[in-house]
């Protein structure tokens, strides 16, 4: 089966406010896939949802060819273990030191000897080019430091699936495009599959090989990040060219302002 994760007919609402409408997705083995969109379309839901840490409300989510079952407790648990996620605020243990931080999952999930466990964190240190970094505190470290290490803890087990929400938040443009290159090689080095959410048009296409985007809650595009680029669609070419007027909404749907002040059609 070529896709590790396969989105079918996807419904989901918060109480009821729909926030992803009929979505059809697929992720395929091997491959980094980028989820693109505005602020509140429904990125990190969707991570979520593939997570089993949301259920939809309509349609399915497949992972390694079974639909998840929300409702089995242990088998989401095992799926998980197969899933490393770097999410946007997930930020590192600040007591402990870089190497506990990439040991925690290895702790948390297996019982490896001592030494094992050691050379296994001082490999993804090394990946992430902070082996030497291993004694330090979180506090004694950058940003962007910080966020290698947090790769590196997310890529511990060596996830099938990896998920990265906002990887390239809040760092300088050197920072932001060592990590791109992380994520690539660390997926190509694991043999894992990786998605991808970020606002960072640049470095999201710089390392996808297929790129979704999606607007109040529904894909309105997707393909390769060289047809991305070539596109004509309205929405696509506001965000890759980070036009402020077209069709991507600036305001939280709700009531008009009109209505708001009052200024409703007189009669
Ligand atoms: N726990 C929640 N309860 C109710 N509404 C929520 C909750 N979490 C998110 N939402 C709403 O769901 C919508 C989609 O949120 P989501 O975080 O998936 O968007 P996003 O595309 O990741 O946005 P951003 O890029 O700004 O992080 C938003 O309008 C948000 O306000």
């Amino acid at each position: 089966m070529p896709n590790l994760v396969e989105i079918r007919d996807l419904h989901f609402a918060y109480g009821d406010r729909p926030i992803l409408s009929g979505l059809e997705m697929d992720f395929p083995r091997g491959k980094v896939i980028a989820v693109m969109g505005g602020s509140g379309s429904g990125k990190t839901t969707i991570l979520r949802l593939i997570g089993g840490q949301l259920a939809p409300s309509r349609g399915s989510i497949a992972v390694n060819g079974a639909a998840i079952d929300f409702d089995d407790t242990p088998a989401l648990y095992r799926m998980r273990r197969n899933m490393g996620m770097l999410f946007q605020h997930g930020a590192l243990f600040t007591d402990l030191t870089v190497f506990e931080n990439v040991a925690f999952p290895l702790r948390e999930h297996s019982d490896l000897p001592d030494e094992l466990l050691r050379d296994l964190v001082l490999m993804k240190l090394q990946a992430v080019g902070l082996r030497n970094a291993a004694q330090l505190k979180p506090a004694e470290i950058s940003g962007g430091m910080a966020r290698r290490v947090a790769l590196a803890r997310a890529v511990a087990l060596d996830p099938q699936l990896i998920m990265y929400d906002e990887p390239f938040a809040g760092l300088d443009p050197i920072s932001m495009g060592v990590t791109a290159n992380l994520i690539r090689r660390l997926n190509d080095a694991l043999g894992s599959t990786s998605i991808l959410v970020s606002h960072d048009v640049h470095e999201s296409f710089s390392i996808a090989d297929y790129v979704y985007f999606l607007s109040q809650g529904r894909i309105v595009a997707h393909g390769t990040p060289q047809q991305m680029q070539a596109s004509d669609d309205p929405y696509v070419k506001q965000f890759v060219h980070a036009e402020a007027d077209g069709p991507v909404p600036f305001h939280y749907p709700g009531r008009s302002l009109a209505e708001d002040l009052g200024l409703g059609a007189r009669s």
